[in-house]
C-alpha cells in the first residue's frame, strides 16, 4: 500500500463498514447512494482514506450494479465465504461467486461467526485460503473476550487466534491481507477500548507478522481496530500509529455518521 501514511509506514487507511444481518437490498442501495453523495460533496479523497462496505450476501449484486453503473470508488465485500468452491454445501456462498460479483473483501472469522457458527481458528484459515484462492483479500478478524482481558491473557489470546487462523499460509498467498483486532467485549456494547489498547493490540499483530512473514510484509499489513467505533472517537484511535483504520458495526448503518467517521480519518492523513 502507497501513498499517504498512518504513523511511520506506508498505509492506505482502511474504513469498513460491516452491516451485519441489517438492509435489505433496497434499503442497502439507499445507503450506498447516500454515502457516496455525503462523500462526493465533502470532497471525499478515496486515495488518502479507503471506504468499504460488507453488505449481506442478498444486497451484493444490487450494490455491484449501483458501483458500476455510477462508477462509485466505494468498495465492498461479501461479509463471510464457504471454504469450498462448490457443491453439496446447503446455505454455503462460494468466494468464486463473490468474486463475480466484483467483491474486493471479504471478512473472515468476526467474532461473530466464531461465537455464534462456533467457527475454528482452522475453518478460518481454510477461508482465508478459500478467499485467497478467488482473489478477494481477507479481512481476518481476530480478538479477545472479557474473560481474557480480565484475565490478562488479551494479547496471547488473540495472537494464538491469528498464528491458529493463518497457519500454513505463505506470505506469497497472503499479499493484501488485512487483519481486524475486535475485542469482543467492545462491539455493540458502547464500551471501547481505549486508544493505547488498540495500540498494544495492533502492535502485537503487528510484531507477530514479521516473525512469519517477515518485516516488509508486517510493514505492509493494515491493521483495522472495531468496537463501537464513532465520529466522537475514531481520531484518537487512529492517532495510534499501528492502527490504520476501523471496522464499524452499527454506526456504519447511518451514511452521514460513517461518510463522518471516513471524513475524519482523511483529515488526519491530510494534515499530517
Ligand atoms: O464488524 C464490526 C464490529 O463487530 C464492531 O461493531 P460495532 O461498531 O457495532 O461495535
Amino acid at each position: 500500500m502507497t501513498t499517504q501514511t498512518n504513523g511511520v509506514f506506508d498505509r492506505t487507511p482502511l474504513i469498513a463498514g460491516n452491516w451485519k444481518m441489517n438492509m435489505d437490498h433496497s434499503q442497502g442501495i439507499a445507503l450506498v447512494q447516500k454515502l457516496a453523495w455525503t462523500l462526493k460533496d465533502a470532497k471525499h479523497d478515496y486515495s488518502r482514506a479507503e471506504v468499504v462496505v460488507f453488505p449481506p450476501f442478498t444486497d451484493l449484486r444490487s450494490v455491484q450494479s449501483l458501483v458500476e453503473g455510477d462508477g462509485l470508488q466505494i468498495k465492498y465485500g461479501a461479509q463471510d465465504l464457504s471454504d469450498q468452491d462448490k457443491g453439496a454445501y446447503t446455505g454455503d456462498v462460494s468466494g468464486e461467486f463473490l468474486a463475480k460479483l466484483g467483491c474486493s473483501y471479504v471478512l473472515v472469522g468476526h467474532s461473530e461467526r466464531r461465537l455464534i457458527h462456533h467457527e475454528s481458528d482452522e475453518l478460518c484459515r481454510d477461508k482465508v485460503r478459500a478467499a485467497v484462492r478467488h482473489g478477494l483479500i481477507p479481512m481476518l478478524c481476530v480478538g479477545e473476550g472479557l474473560e481474557e482481558r480480565q484475565a490478562g491473557n488479551h494479547v496471547q489470546y488473540t495472537l494464538e487466534q491469528l498464528r491458529g487462523s493463518l497457519a500454513d499460509l505463505g506470505a506469497g498467498e497472503l499479499e493484501g491481507l488485512v487483519v481486524a483486532y475486535e475485542p469482543v467485549w467492545a462491539i455493540g456494547t458502547g464500551e471501547v477500548a481505549g486508544p493505547e489498547d488498540a495500540q498494544e493490540m495492533a502492535a502485537a499483530i503487528r510484531a507477530e507478522l514479521e516473525k512469519l512473514y517477515g518485516a516488509d510484509f508486517a510493514r505492509a499489513t493494515r491493521i483495522l481496530y472495531g468496537g463501537s467505533v464513532k465520529s466522537s472517537n475514531v481520531a484518537s484511535i487512529m492517532a495510534e500509529p499501528d492502527v490504520d483504520g476501523a471496522l464499524v458495526g452499527g454506526a456504519s448503518l447511518d451514511a452521514e455518521e460513517f461518510a463522518k467517521i471516513a471524513r475524519f480519518v482523511q483529515h488526519l492523513v491530510t494534515d499530517k
